[in-house]
């Protein structure tokens, strides 16, 4: 079975943040993301995560006044200089950390600005970050999200648009993030494109669909495409992130089963 890590942001948040890491490594979870660590001082979330024996897999660069509904600030050329101050953040974090890999989230395209221009800003901004990154032995993700149900306007709302702006980068530590549940909104054929883009994948996250609940409440064969993960040359992390449709606990049917397996 693929390596699974939990996502704080949207599991175990019956809990007060700082105790979500017990109880993910109490359900058997070795990995946890979380959106952004950057409300927390970088040695206090280096502590829980050694306190509980855990891997922090992944975390976003910041993505510019989220309550404000900004989804990213990559692609938007007036805010080119709070791109780069962030970079030195998320690498301060990715430090303090250990984690090997930091999220790019592009961002919505305002109206007003044109698709080449939004493009262009942006993979600018991802080589200025990759340039960077390397220097530090890190990885940059770019994960393309639905634009039809959670993030309508997102600029990268497809594996296409995603492989694209990696090959116009063009530097060897860029990835895709593939989020199933993304995919199979924008896409579907889940296991042919993981095997097609699976030398690119630097990183995969899942939620069923509809709902972007657990495993088993939807549309997605999680069975089979765990499955297919498995027999891919693909060594990296499987995040769950996904809102539990009552509790955590009980969403982790499909978990534990998979502890079951000899
Ligand atoms: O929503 C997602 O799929 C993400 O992975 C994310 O980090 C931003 O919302
Ligand atoms: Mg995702």
């Amino acid at each position: 079975m693929p390596r699974f890590a939990a996502n704080l942001s949207m599991l175990f948040t019956e809990l007060p943040f700082p105790e979500r890491f017990a109880a993910a490594a109490d359900a058997g979870f070795k990995g946890v993301e979380y959106l952004f660590p950057y409300d927390w001082p970088a040695q206090q979330l280096a502590q829980w995560l050694a306190d509980n024996g855990l891997t922090q897999v992944l975390f976003n660069l910041p993505a510019g006044d989220w309550q404000a509904g900004e989804r990213g600030i990559a692609c938007l050329p007036d805010r080119i200089a709070a791109f780069r101050e962030d970079v030195f953040m998320a690498m301060e974090y990715a430090q303090a950390l250990d984690c090997q890999q930091v999220n790019c989230l592009a961002g919505l395209k305002p109206d007003e600005l044109s698709s080449e221009v939004a493009f262009t800003t942006l993979v600018e901004n991802l080589r200025f970050a990759a340039d960077l990154f390397d220097a530090q032995g890190l990885t940059l993700t770019l994960e393309a999200i639905n634009s039809r149900v959670d993030m309508p306007g997102f600029l990268v709302d497809t594996s296409a648009t995603a492989m694209a702006v990696i090959e116009a980068v063009g530097r060897e530590n860029i990835r895709l993030q593939y989020d199933l549940y993304h995919m199979q909104i924008m896409e579907g054929d889940l296991c042919r494109s993981l095997s097609q883009l699976c030398p690119h994948i630097g990183h995969i996250q899942f939620a069923d669909n509809p709902g972007r609940n657990e495993p088993g409440s939807g549309e997605i064969h999680f069975d089979t495409v765990f499955a297919h993960i498995d027999s891919l040359d693909y060594a990296g992390w499987v995040s769950a992130e996904y809102r539990p449709l009552t509790d955590t606990a009980t969403s982790l049917g499909w978990f534990n089963a998979t502890k079951q397996e000899p």
